[in-house]
């Protein structure tokens, strides 16, 4: 495909996003693409489209030899990697949204892609709206690229927006949430973490070159934050965050986590809000840099779908640099994190796991503690996804076992024992 080639588009889901990008592709004419044929699951839906275009047979689409491109934006991951892998087998190009499906299947997608030589691109799977995959894929090289910072999930954003600065309801919130299109068809998928793990995967290796899976990353989601959390972190300036993040360590290995966070006020993540995301990239020379868009959402979601579809035009394929070209980096197992732990009960906390306590206060409802722990401890524990604890990283949270020593304090965990006694 190049230049201004005719793009004939077998589209699968018309939902939130299939139907934003039905829409948007209406107002695009420039762009030369016709939806041929859309598949769907439910028959009987009404749909805002001429009655024709829709199927629920996925081989109207897949052997239809007149369609070169398949989007796939469909809300159950299995369904999506079988659509997916026949379309680029039956030689189409193919672009998704389906994050949960990419983080599950990467390395067969990536052999995919090698075997067909076809684009697969899902820009949109991450960060919707911000054209993050292409820029960490084309514009940062590896040794250069020193952290990266980002919040991923709009729904959760946008959640804790509306609780500690509108005063709602948890319940209220995601489900203004759901009613805006933002939230996933499974809302756990949001609120535990595992939307922002799963883009957090595959954004790696368009950072990194790493190939890992979900369970090699240390992540919650915004499940157990308490209103006092909330009121501790505004007594401290700071505002609470689901952070996705990874900093380049001084072995080469790169540090992982997907945590709650508390945002300083300089840091440019607090001014992400509602179903915005955020990404701060930090890199040799440039410093720091900041993209901010809606990371959720039909229309924004749709845009991003767009621009890969328009980017097919011109046989744009990722390259997976830092995989193929560069020496890819590892996750490392071995950093510290400074962290915020708050419970119902102190008998809850294993002070014993912690390295030392730099602040700790008991109130009469939670009692909590301001710590550094080594990231084995937590990932190889459960203590803090308990009901009654939340586990919230400091704002610089990542420590290297470099500079643990120096910056260890004379106050220790023996001195919270006393406090207690
Ligand atoms: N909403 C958002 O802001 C964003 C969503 N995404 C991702 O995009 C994808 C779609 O999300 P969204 O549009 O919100 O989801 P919706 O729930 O709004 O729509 C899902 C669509 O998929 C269709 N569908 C489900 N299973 C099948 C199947 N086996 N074959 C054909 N069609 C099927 C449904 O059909 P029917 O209409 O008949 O029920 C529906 O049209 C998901 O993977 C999501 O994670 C990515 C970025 C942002
Ligand atoms: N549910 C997701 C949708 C976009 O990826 C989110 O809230 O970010």
């Amino acid at each position: 495909m190049s230049g201004n080639k005719q793009l004939t588009i077998g589209l699968f889901g018309f939902g939130v996003v299939g139907e934003g990008l039905y829409k948007v592709l209406q107002q695009t004419p420039s762009l030369n693409g016709e939806i041929r044929k859309v598949c769907i699951k439910h028959p009987d839906k009404q749909r805002n489209a001429p009655q024709e275009l829709f199927t629920t047979d996925k081989d109207e689409l897949l052997q239809d030899e007149s369609i070169n491109v398949i989007v796939e934006v469909i809300d159950d991951a299995d369904a999506a990697f079988d659509i997916v892998k026949t379309a680029l087998l039956n030689g189409k190009s193919v672009v998704s949204a389906s994050k949960k499906m990419i983080a599950e299947h990467l390395p067969e997608l990536l052999q995919l892609q090698q075997e067909t030589g076809l684009p697969f691109l899902y820009e949109s799977a991450a960060c919707a709206s911000i054209p993050v995959i292409r820029n960490l894929e084309e514009y940062y090289d590896n040794d250069l690229l020193h952290s990266i910072k980002a919040i991923v999930n709009g729904s959760t954003n946008f959640i804790l927006t509306k609780i500690f600065e509108d005063k709602l309801e948890f319940a209220t919130a995601l489900k203004l949430a759901q009613d805006l299109g933002f939230a996933e068809s499974n809302p756990k998928l949001d609120v535990e973490g595992y939307d922002a793990v799963n883009k957090w995967t595959f954004l790696l290796t368009h950072a990194y070159g790493i190939v890992t899976g979900t369970n090699e990353i240390l992540f919650s989601g915004i499940q157990n934050i308490q209103l006092g959390d909330a009121k501790v972190a505004r007594e401290k300036g700071y505002e609470i965050k689901l952070v996705a993040q990874a900093k380049k360590l001084s072995d080469g290995k790169v540090a992982a986590v997907v945590l709650p966070q508390f945002i300083a006020q300089q840091d440019p993540l607090t001014f992400v809000k509602n179903e915005y995301n955020g990404v701060v990239i930090e890199s040799g020379f440039a410093d720091k840099q900041f993209f901010y868009g809606k990371g959720a959402g039909s229309f924004p979601t749709a845009s991003a779908v767009l621009s890969d579809i328009s980017a097919l035009r011109y046989d744009y394929k990722y390259e997976y640099k830092k995989l193929y070209h560069h020496q890819p980096a590892q996750l490392s197992s071995d950093f510290y994190l400074r962290v915020y732990i708050s419970a119902t009960d102190w008998a809850q906390l294993p002070k014993q796991e912690l390295e030392w306590i730099e602040e700790w206060h008991s109130g009469q409802d939670r009692s909590y503690l301001g710590a550094v722990i080594h990231y084995s401890r937590l990932r190889n524990s459960d203590w803090w996804k308990q009901p009654g604890v939340s586990l919230i990283l400091a704002p610089e949270a990542i420590i290297e076992p470099a500079e643990l020593e120096k910056l260890r304090p004379v106050k220790s965990v023996a001195a919270l024992e006393t406090a207690e006694a």
